[in-house]
């Protein structure tokens, strides 16, 4: 899968090692920064992923910040994502089963890497439920036209 990655300088760790795994496991990773841990503003690198996922150049989004908040927040201004701040592997099911997210924010201050690898894991493997779901998930777009 084509997936777009990027944090701000507390999640560059993480991110690292997210990327590393997820080559790993065989899918093609485009890495938007930063390159080192030097401060940054999420804002800058939640937007080039979102912008990724947005345009089709890549079919899921991940993210990583301190808490993966300020990375969904952002995420979710671009038209066409549907951006969940996850915690739990469960989470990232759902949101993909019930919300169709296409990206996944984490946290890389308070979720340690062997969850996020498994966060990132169930959201890729996870797909959408439709149905009931099919509905709300059109709701949500439509709020981008208000
Ligand atoms: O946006 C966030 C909080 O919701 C992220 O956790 C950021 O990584 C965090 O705000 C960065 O904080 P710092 O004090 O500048 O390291």
């Amino acid at each position: 899968m084509k997936i777009s990655i990027a944090s701000d300088h507390a999640g560059f760790e993480q991110k690292q090692a997210l990327k590393a795994y997820l080559e790993e496991e065989g899918h093609e990773v485009t890495d938007r920064g930063p390159d080192s841990d030097e401060r940054v503003d999420y804002p800058d690198f939640a937007a080039l992923v979102a912008h990724d996922v947005a345009a089709g150049a890549a079919e899921r989004g991940v993210l990583v910040c301190g808490t993966g908040i300020g990375m969904a927040v952002a995420a979710n201004k671009v038209r066409g994502i549907r951006a969940a701040n996850v915690t739990s592997p469960v989470f990232a099911s759902l949101a993909r089963e019930h919300n169709d997210a296409n990206v996944v924010a984490v946290s890389g201050r308070f979720v340690d890497l062997a969850t996020n690898r498994e966060i990132v894991d169930a959201f890729l493997s996870t797909g959408f439920g439709g149905g009931r779901h099919a509905g709300r998930v059109e709701k949500i777009a439509a709020l981008e036209n208000e």
